[in-house]
């Protein structure tokens, strides 16, 4: 267990005041109330339901050694000792780096940011590396790893106490390496600060979010910020096929480097031959096989294959590896029925996934597979998104179920309506609405005949569905084969 005193934890903090002359033993820290117990730090953070100033006094109620707050209301009781900061999300971020010896210093911290390729991007280049014969660990969507040990994920990027206490565990068991996603979500509420990033990866930037972020130019001075803060001896790389890929690395202290399937960049590829089995690409004059689909999976290959270079891999070992990487859970997962129907299982869940994913099926089917399109958005979620998905789906379909993805707290019935807002009258005649995403999956299974395919979007490797704030078991995989199996009998 680890145990600092107070003073250890704060040492070095700018501007703080000091309330109390005690100077206590740490070893738990929390921005939890509900997790407090002796020798704990509380940390009280202001955030979009509540304010954790207002839990202060349950926190020292149960214990607390000590508080870093904002303010200090004068009716509290107890004697725990205040650190007053003038904002506790930043302390936060230095005080769980120190506290656990800043192990982000000691490994070798890539960090990917944009609206779709992190979980991909993030797992493959753990998975290269690993590969390679590194000890390494990642953090994302689907899981986090401490080398080859599996830590259920809760976020696509993890708090910073969590994040610190991983990255302390990486080190402990010998990895040089950590892949980290970074969320807008993480960057905004100061969940990586005070984090050492050895490289910063950014994929691309379009509407998701609006809802956190209100608007666009927001959510992407947000993503900028990451690169802003990266230092001189971090890698920034970048891919200019986003029209905003050059935007995010303009005030960056760290080394620049490119990516593009288009234009001259530091690092280029270009797809030769593309099936649903996957892709020949070549990469800096090099060919060879990848078993992923799609355009923006050779961009994703090319964002592996620069960063492994940046960190100094050597370009031969690299290729190598990539040929051998596994598909990335839940992200087109190819599920194929004795009839000869394919399924596609994938995590498009903004509208340019949505319609990359459909482009890349689109470019690989022959004339006479229909497309089925099975798709829905979340409850709870950016609400201006909706109408969006719901024309891509129709744009590329030949045909489209609409139905629920996590409903969380919202009526799924309003959820379709605001989709369908999105598909105009003479379109609609492709469109069906099923609100029950098991009923939507067979539907679309049993429409199908042979050589069609069956795109199931949205949810790829989640294994639940989030009804008012209860998580029911659910897996479009699972259906999916259910009902293939019952098929063939
Ligand atoms: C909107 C959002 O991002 N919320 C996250 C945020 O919560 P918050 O700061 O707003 O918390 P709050 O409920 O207002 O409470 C404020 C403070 O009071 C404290 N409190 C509260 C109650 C109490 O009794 N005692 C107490 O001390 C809370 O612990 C908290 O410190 O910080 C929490 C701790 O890190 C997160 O768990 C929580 O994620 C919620 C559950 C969530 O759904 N987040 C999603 C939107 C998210 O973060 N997604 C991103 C990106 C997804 C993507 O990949 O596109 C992600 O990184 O996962
Ligand atoms: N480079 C890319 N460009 C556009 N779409 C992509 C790209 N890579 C993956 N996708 C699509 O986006 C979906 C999500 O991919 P992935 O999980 O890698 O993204 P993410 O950024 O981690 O998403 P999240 O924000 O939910 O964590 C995939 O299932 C695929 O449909
Ligand atoms: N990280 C994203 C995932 C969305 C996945 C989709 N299935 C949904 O529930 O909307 C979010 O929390 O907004
Ligand atoms: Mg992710």
């Amino acid at each position: 267990m680890i145990q600092k005193k107070l003073s250890e934890c704060i040492d070095g903090l700018p501007g703080f005041r000091k309330i109390g002359t005690l100077d206590p033993i740490i070893n738990n820290i929390t921005f939890d109330s509900r997790q407090v117990g002796p020798h704990t730090l509380f940390v009280a953070l202001r955030g979009t339901q509540r304010d954790g100033h207002d839990f202060i006094q349950a926190a020292v109620s149960s214990g607390a050694a000590s508080v870093v707050c904002e303010e200090v209301a004068k009716e509290l009781t107890g004697n725990a000792v205040f650190i007053v900061v003038e904002n506790s999300r930043h302390a936060l971020g230095y005080i769980a780096g120190k506290f656990y010896d800043y192990p982000s210093s000691k490994l070798n911290l890539v960090g990917v940011t944009g609206t779709n390729g992190k979980t991909t991007i993030a797992t493959l280049l753990y998975q290269t590396a690993r590969f390679l014969g590194f000890k390494a660990g990642l953090c994302s969507t689907v899981a986090n790893y401490v080398d080859e040990e599996k830590v259920e994920a809760t976020h696509t990027t993890p708090d910073i106490l969590t994040l610190n206490r991983l990255m302390y565990q990486m080190v402990e068991a010998g990895c040089r390496y950590c892949f980290m996603e970074v969320s807008s979500h993480a960057i905004d509420q100061k969940r990586i600060d005070g984090l050492f990033f050895k490289g910063g990866i950014f994929t691309n930037i379009t509407h998701e979010h609006l809802d956190y972020h209100k608007t666009f130019d927001e959510y992407i001075r947000v993503k900028k910020s990451f690169f802003d803060d990266l230092p001189s001896s971090a890698f920034a790389l970048t891919n200019l096929d986003d029209k905003h890929g050059r935007v995010m690395v303009q005030n960056t202290d760290a080394s620049v480097k490119t990516f593009s399937l288009r234009e001259m960049a530091s690092y280029r590829a270009r797809i030769i031959e593309e099936s649903f089995e996957g892709m020949q690409l070549t990469i800096d004059g090099e060919e060879f096989w990848t078993p992923f689909v799609g355009r923006f999976n050779a961009s994703n290959m090319l964002a592996v294959y620069g960063a492994g270079c940046e960190l100094g891999w050597s370009k031969k070992d690299i290729l190598v590896a990539m040929s051998r990487l596994t598909p990335v859970n839940g992200r087109f997962e190819i599920i194929r029925s004795e009839e000869g129907v394919t399924a596609i299982v994938d995590y498009a869940h903004t509208p340019d996934a949505l319609r990359n994913v459909l482009e890349s099926i689109n470019h690989i089917r022959r004339p006479g597979q229909t497309l089925i399109t099975v798709v829905g958005a979340g409850g709870n979620r950016d609400k201006s998104k909706r109408p969006v998905m719901a024309s891509e789906a129709v744009k590329n379909s030949s045909k489209v179920i609409l139905t629920s993805d996590n409903p969380r707290d919202e009526d799924p019935k309003t959820i379709l309506d605001q989709m369908m807002e999105g598909v105009s009258f003479p379109e609609r005649i492709k469109v069906l609405t099923i609100v029950d995403r098991k009923e939507a999956i067979r539907t679309a299974c049993s429409i199908a005949r042979k050589g069609d395919i069956v795109l199931v979007a949205g949810k790829g490797h989640e294994t639940y569905q989030e009804v008012k704030g209860q998580r029911i078991h659910f897996d479009d995989r699972e259906v999916i084969r259910e009902f293939f199996e019952q098929q063939y009998k």
